[in-house]
């Protein structure tokens, strides 16, 4: 049976000189997750923050904090992030090549362990990993930035890893990250998705907007 779909705010577009307040507000707001982005200028074209931030913010809300690392090397900085409160850390496929061995890292902190693909990297690339994930995340941008377009082309892989995920009968989320508004995320939740990140669409307008932002984006306004 589907999970009912969920909400991952990114605090990638909060306004970081209030990100605390802001943490509190989206999650009074209906945030299910806290999605924090963290950009090494290396993997990615972008800096954004790392644990001593995460742990800064991990006091203003009870909601998981889901730690999208898009990093290279993973493995060093996995205990710091467990360090800062995360409870979900996600790693892209193609950051490294031992997936299967980050994965079992991440969980052998008695965490939840994600793996993320690029909007360029086939689902196939996950048929090993299966056993160890609790979390696919698709990207539906190429990673580094927030407020770009959403990548149509990613909705069939979407349909692909809910094949996978159903096939496995295990319980994992089916994540989507980048450029889902009020008009990509209904595609997204019909090729299956069951946990959207939005991080300009759940922010805008300041924090008197969040819950209506969050209504839209989960259909319910
Ligand atoms: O991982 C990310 C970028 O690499 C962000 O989570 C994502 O881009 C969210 O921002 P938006 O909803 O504005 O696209
Ligand atoms: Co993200």
């Amino acid at each position: 049976m589907r999970k009912p779909v969920r909400i991952a705010p990114s605090v990638l577009a909060a306004d970081f000189a209030k990100l605390g307040e802001e943490v509190a507000a989206i999650t009074a707001a209906g945030a299910d997750y806290i999605h924090l982005d963290i950009m090494d200028g290396h993997f990615v074209p972008n800096i954004s923050f790392g644990p001593a931030v995460t742990k800064s913010i991990r006091d203003y809300s009870d909601k998981p904090f889901d730690c999208h690392l898009m990093i290279s090397p993973f493995d060093p900085f996995v205990e710091e992030f467990v360090d800062a409160g995360a409870d979900i850390i996600t790693l892209h496929q193609e950051s490294g090549p031992h997936a299967h061995r980050s994965l079992q890292l991440v969980k052998s902190h008695g965490l939840k362990a994600g793996i993320s693909l690029n909007p360029a990297t086939p689902a196939s690339t996950l048929e090993h990993v299966m056993d160890e994930v609790d979390l696919i995340l698709v990207m539906s941008v190429n990673p580094g930035f927030g407020g770009q377009k959403f990548i149509a082309s990613q909705l069939d892989k979407i349909r692909t890893l809910r094949s996978m995920i159903d096939a496995s009968g295990r319980d994992i989320d089916l994540q989507v990250d980048g450029g889902i508004n009020a008009e990509t995320a209904p595609l997204v939740i019909e090729a299956g998705a069951d946990l959207l990140v939005a991080g300009s669409a759940a922010f805008k307008g300041g924090p008197s907007q969040y819950a209506e932002n969050i209504n839209l984006l989960l259909g319910r306004a």
